[in-house]
């Protein structure tokens, strides 16, 4: 149960005394996700969910709550930041970094393939999250961008069979060669997976964990996208999904010239970054978290898949 810092009666509703959201009801911890202490919160006012940082610097908080506060504002479902009587929406809890958002309803797909419908509906919203995105002031470029893999691959080089080494060292060279710079681009929320979107009555209702957001080239994110939700369990793209997911986005941001060149060598980029994730994730675990490895050869497969389709 992802709960490392448990949070008594008494310095909650000294935390709460900063909001005016009312005295707590209920503090439940959430067991799903890895990163942080994560509590559903019930309080006078409403439905909530605070969440503790246990690894994220403060100093780069802010640019995931000021971001989640700009889409929410322009009408993308996530999770709006509560403010302290300060205007703060970052604020201090058990010694962390604390923050509460808007609970957000619905429940994710995890564990069955999307409907048609649905994949549409996602395909509608990342377009629309993309140029909600535009303006947002702050920069804030992709970590776990081509210097990352680079960095990542060569942690791993120990960790890894010869053929895995060399089938990395490859596509970082292939990937080294495709030129993005002129590809159109803003926030991109890079982990778009399905336990992240939220859905009710067939819409989406929430889209959460934006902690790998930053700037890089959209269509990168819709190749984030394609590779989680539209590859069969062998790594090959189901086309009818594919086909959906592509066709919503495209008809909400039209794309511009060049980038559809881009699109197969951006699906490898996007199976090598998971695949390096999942990768470091298993050989670097880190201290006192329980972290749930996702299966790393799930991603080797999609992008050996996707490497014949170029
Ligand atoms: N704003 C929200 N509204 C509703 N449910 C939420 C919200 N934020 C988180 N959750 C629930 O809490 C679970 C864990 O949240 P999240 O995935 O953000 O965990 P994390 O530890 O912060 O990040 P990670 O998954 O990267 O480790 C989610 O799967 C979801 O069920
Ligand atoms: N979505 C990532 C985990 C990081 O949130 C994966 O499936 O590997």
């Amino acid at each position: 149960m992802s709960v490392y810092t448990s949070v008594s009666d008494l310095e909650l509703a000294q935390f709460l005394r900063d909001y005016d959201l009312g005295g707590a009801r209920a503090l439940t911890g959430i067991s799903a996700g890895v990163e942080n202490s994560n509590y559903f919160l019930d309080t006078e006012k409403g439905h909530f969910v605070l969440t503790l940082f246990e690894r994220l610097p403060r100093s780069k908080i802010p640019y995931f709550l000021d971001l989640t506060e700009w889409l929410s504002l322009r009408g993308i479902p996530c999770p709006r930041p509560m403010h302290t009587l300060a205007g703060n929406s970052l604020s201090t809890l058990c010694g962390k970094p604390a923050a509460i958002v808007q609970r957000l309803r619905g429940t994710s797909i995890e564990g069955r393939a999307p409907s048609v419908a649905e994949i549409s509906a996602l395909g509608t919203l990342l377009a629309r999250m993309h140029l909600a995105g535009e303006g947002f002031p702050e920069r804030h470029p992709n970590p776990a961008g081509f210097s990352w893999w680079q960095e990542t691959a060569r942690h791993l080089v120990p960790h890894l069979s010869r053929e895995d080494n060399a089938l990395i060292a490859e596509e970082l060279a292939y990937q080294g060669t495709r030129d993005r710079t002129n590809l159109p681009g803003g926030v991109v929320h890079a982990d778009l997976f399905p336990d992240n979107v939220l859905f009710e009555n067939g819409r989406i209702s929430g889209t959460i964990d934006f902690y790998y957001a930053g700037d890089d080239v959209w269509l990168y994110d819709l190749a984030v996208v394609a590779n989680a939700w539209c590859s069969e369990t062998d790594g090959h793209f189901a086309p009818v999904l594919l086909r959906a997911l592509w066709d919503a986005y495209v008809a909400t941001r039209p794309l511009q010239a060049g980038e559809e060149v881009l699109w197969f060598p951006l699906l490898r980029a996007a199976a090598l970054r998971f695949w390096l994730l999942r990768l470091d994730a298993i050989h670097f675990r880190r201290p006192g978290t329980i972290t749930q490895c996702k299966d790393p050869e799930e991603y080797r497969q999609i992008l050996l898949q996707r490497r014949r389709l170029v």
